[in-house]
């Protein structure tokens, strides 16, 4: 196969580096547009020197693209920004195939984007078109899409754990409460006042707790497996470390007992590259992931009677953004998924 073209959006920042990363190593892909902002104009290497030893485009502004002469688009640029760009960059090549790594395309509903990002959609007949891109869940749909939503991080992690347990109706979907961390990258390269390392880097600080967006995003995809409406309890906190993310998953069983759900899980990901579920007594660990693809899913029985704890694990800057979107853009050219994805962890 000819390598296909690739550009980023939103190069300069850390989804869009991942990207670069995993990408310039892959067999299949050349990459041949990188957009940036506030950094265009300049070599990538200016902004991340480490990637001395590659021979990449020059940072632009997107609109300085030709996109006619690409094959696929990795957006990582912030939610709110990507709809109306997007949109743009199908209007001039209807062929590209889209992988969004931001917020933009997730909700299916108009009213709940509205409601959760504070605004009417700006790309509605796209909002509609796009595929949720959680790879294991939507492999068909999306290997048939033109537009892909890749989830967020924590829903990457929280949903791989929870789905084919609520498919099976193996926990009450009406009592989920997720615990989640993550390193300071999940926040994005900007600069910010809680990510300096005085203030993130010697203490763990919790936010958005119990109202985070990623909640409706978690509750549309639980509800669809479920097959009724869902409303979770879901309380982010920010850990200092840069990579990585766990969610501690609370959960009341239905009847079913905690080697019930491990079953479960272990017969849903048995064909499932990336997707490991431990040994009973063994916990996952984010410096088992850390730099990988892979995530890990453990079950504990809880002391206390019919509940159990669901542990999982991934990096979000793999799994949770640019890795996921490079393993739906290898079903979209029809290449075996897994290409250019199989790093093991950076450990330690
Ligand atoms: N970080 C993470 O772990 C994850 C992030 N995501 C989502 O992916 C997206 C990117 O995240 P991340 O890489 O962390 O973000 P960063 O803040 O690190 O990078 C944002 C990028 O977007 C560019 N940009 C910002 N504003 C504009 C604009 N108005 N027009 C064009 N380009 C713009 C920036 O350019 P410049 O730097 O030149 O100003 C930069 O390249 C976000 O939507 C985020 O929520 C999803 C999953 C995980
Ligand atoms: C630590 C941190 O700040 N994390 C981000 C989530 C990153 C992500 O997945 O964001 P999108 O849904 O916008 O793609 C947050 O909580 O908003």
């Amino acid at each position: 196969m000819t390598k296909k073209k690739i550009g980023i959006l939103g190069a300069s920042g850390y989804t869009g580096a991942d990207a670069v990363r995993l990408l310039a190593r892959h067999p299949n892909a050349e990459i041949a547009a990188l957009t940036a902002n506030t950094h265009a104009g300049k070599a990538m290497t200016e902004v991340f020197p480490h990637f001395f030893m590659l021979d990449l485009p020059k940072l632009v502004e997107w609109e300085k693209v030709d996109w006619t002469r690409l094959d696929a688009v990795f957006c990582g640029l912030p939610h709110g920004t990507t709809q109306e760009i997007i949109a743009a960059v199908l209007k001039a090549n209807p062929r590209i195939k889209i992988l969004d790594m931001s917020a933009d395309f997730r909700l299916r509903n108009k009213d709940s984007y509205a409601q959760w990002y504070g605004h009417e959609h700006r790309a509605l007949e796209l909002q509609g078109e796009a595929v949720y891109g959680l790879t294991e869940l939507y492999r068909e749909r999306i290997t048939a899409a033109r537009l892909v939503a890749c989830p967020g991080c924590y829903p990457t992690a929280v949903l791989l754990a929870l789905v084919p347990l609520a498919k099976a109706k193996l926990i009450d979907i009406d009592d989920i409460i997720i615990d989640a961390k993550s390193g300071v990258t999940g926040a994005g390269r900007g600069l910010k006042q809680n990510t300096l390392f005085s203030e993130a880097g010697e203490g763990l600080s919790p936010y958005s707790i119990g109202t985070h967006r990623h909640s409706a995003e978690i509750e549309q995809e639980i509800g669809v497996a479920a097959g009724s409406a869902v409303t979770v309890n879901f309380s982010p906190h920010l850990i200092p470390m840069a990579r990585g993310e766990f969610c501690t998953s609370y959960v009341k069983l239905n009847g079913a007992t905690p080697d019930d759900l491990r079953a479960e899980l272990e017969k849903a990901y048995a064909n499932e590259p990336f997707v490991y579920v431990t040994k009973k007594g063994v916990l996952p660990q984010t410096q088992n992931v850390r730099g990988s693809n892979y995530v890990q899913i453990g079950v504990v029985a809880d002391r206390i009677k019919n509940r159990a704890i669901v542990l999982s694990t991934l990096d979000n800057l793999v799994k949770g953004s640019a890795g996921q979107a490079i393993q739906n853009m290898n079903l979209m050219f029809g290449v075996p998924e897994t290409t250019g994805l199989e790093q093991i962890a950076l450990f330690p």
